[in-house]
């Protein structure tokens, strides 16, 4: 049984007292871990405070992004061995923003999940299509070469405990969000692929989230869907009533 997991991206919002203050409104309120997890990403300089707040509640812990490197010489970076140091949970992984803000390609995610693992955190890799690529009808193809790319000599074990987020580019941040089908359509191609890679022990065990204009209206409907089994959600989760609304929507 795949544990549902709902994650909150805050992006570049929110301070430190922002965040004690999110965290202390709504960390009496989530639910179990085992009946869904709650995740919150924020920003690196964040995460102390995070960490702080959340210790002792089920609220996970999450960075946006960090480096593929533990250390050295590479300025402004974030070290996933001190992620892991810190407590850290979970690191988002291949957002579309940092693909295509910052020149991510296929190959840093890859690598970006190897050090992820390797410092046993869990990774959250996104993918997901530009409008012109579903408009061209090559969701599908994209899909699967970004998750392949993504997975690169990973180990059946490691994917099996990993999370794919599905994240339509269209959808993202414009209200628009994919129906319920369009969103498991493609869910259900990425754990075909899983499978296609690996075997359908693995494929059975990934979790795979939906991002993309979830909200507390529509989150139920999603979280409907098989092959849906959380969240990757940007805006409503900046709200401590809103993001409560969407890690107890099986209420
Ligand atoms: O990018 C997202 C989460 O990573 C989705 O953002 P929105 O929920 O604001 O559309």
């Amino acid at each position: 049984m795949r544990t549902p997991i709902i994650a909150g991206n805050w992006k570049l919002n929110n301070n430190p007292e922002d965040t004690t203050k999110f965290v202390n409104a709504v960390k009496d309120q989530l639910p179990d871990s085992n009946k869904v997890e709650s995740v919150i990403a924020a920003p690196a300089v964040d995460l102390p405070a995070l960490l702080a707040a959340a210790k002792g509640s089920n609220l996970h812990t999450a960075a946006e992004n960090c480096y593929f490197e533990n250390s050295g010489a590479f300025t402004g970076e974030t070290s996933p061995q001190v992620l892991n140091e810190m407590g850290i949970n979970y690191v988002v992984i291949g957002h579309s923003e940092r693909r295509d803000y910052f020149h991510e390609t296929d190959e840093d995610i890859n690598k970006k999940a190897h050090a992820v693992l390797d410092n046993q955190m869990t990774p959250i890799i996104c993918c997901g299509e530009t409008l012109e690529t579903r408009e061209a009808g090559k969701t599908e193809e994209w899909v699967q070469n970004q998750v392949t790319a993504a997975l690169k000599e990973l180990s059946a074990q490691q994917v099996a405990g990993l999370v794919i987020a599905y994240e339509p580019i269209w959808a993202i941040g414009t209200g628009k969000t994919a129906t319920s089908d369009q969103a498991q359509e493609i869910c259900h191609v990425i754990r075909e692929t899983v499978k296609d890679l690996y075997d359908a022990t693995t494929s059975d065990n990934v979790r795979i989230q939906y991002g993309g204009s979830v909200k507390p209206a529509n989150v139920k409907d999603l979280m409907s869907k098989p092959d849906i089994d959380g969240g990757l959600v940007g805006g409503a989760s900046l709200e401590p009533e809103s993001f409560l609304q969407l890690v107890n929507y099986q209420d």
